[in-house]
């Protein structure tokens, strides 16, 4: 009897809209298949950080000067991902409001989404790629892909949970990041789109989870 083909290693991408549930889906779909997760926001959010830092300019030459002078990585646990640069930990600082405020308009530079692209490519699937374009520019060969939305309101009311800020303003700037972060992120068209509203956190893990044992048993 012929061997049957061996599948790929799996690569799960989950890209959506701010604050959709991104990270604790993907932490929660990692955990269960046993793989890390990539956080390709953070990175982002490095990039914008020590742009920040260095004083200058958001340019693109400024934040690519200062990522080549600090050079900074990222470590993709299942339990939720941390940016070192050296033996600093950034990962602390990478959800500030001025983080927040300067992100969108990093990560429309084209060298630095290439900076990112490249490290992302650099791991060995299996793995579960959460960000905006993991399922179209970054590994559209992915077998398995995922789209999260729900309303402004939900997922503004979801953040002032986490921080100190009024649900009015959280949802101006969400608003504000999706309509800047709008062109990279286009649903894959082989994307399954879930809308997290009416849905609690395992209800969404749980929903993925199964059409990816699916789509892994061939
Ligand atoms: N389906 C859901 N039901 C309830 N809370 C959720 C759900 N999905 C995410 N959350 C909460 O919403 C907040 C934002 O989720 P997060 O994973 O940080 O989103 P993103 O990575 O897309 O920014 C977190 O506090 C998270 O626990
Ligand atoms: N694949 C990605 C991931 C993030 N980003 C950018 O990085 C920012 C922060 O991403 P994030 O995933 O940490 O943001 P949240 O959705 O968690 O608020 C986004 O607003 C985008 O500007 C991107 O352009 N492409």
């Amino acid at each position: 009897m012929p061997a049957s083909p061996s599948l790929p290693p799996l690569i799960v991408t989950i890209d959506g809209v701010a604050a959709s549930g991104k990270s604790s889906v993907s932490s929660g779909v990692a955990r269960a298949l046993g793989v890390p997760y990539l956080s390709s926001g953070l990175l982002y959010r490095a990039a914008t950080l020590l742009g920040l830092e260095a004083g200058a300019d958001l340019s693109e030459a400024a934040v690519l000067e200062a990522l080549h002078t600090h050079p900074v990585r990222l470590e993709p646990l299942a339990q939720g991902n941390r940016v070192w640069q050296g033996e600093r930990d950034l990962t602390a600082d990478l959800h500030s409001t001025a983080v927040d405020h300067g992100v969108s308009v990093v990560a429309v530079l084209p060298g630095v989404r290439e900076w990112v692209n490249a490290q992302l490519r650099e791991v060995a699937p299996p793995f579960v790629a959460e960000g905006r374009d993991m399922g179209t520019a970054v590994f559209p060969q992915a077998p398995a892909k995922f789209y999260l939305t729900a309303s402004p309101r939900v997922r503004a009311g979801r953040r002032a949970q986490e921080r100190p800020e009024d649900v009015d303003a959280i949802e101006a700037a969400l608003i504000r990041r999706d309509e800047l972060d709008r062109v990279q992120s286009a649903p894959a068209p082989d994307a399954v789109v879930i809308d997290t509203g009416p849905l609690d956190l395992a209800g969404v893990i749980g929903a993925i989870l199964e059409r990816v044992v699916a789509v892994d048993q061939g």
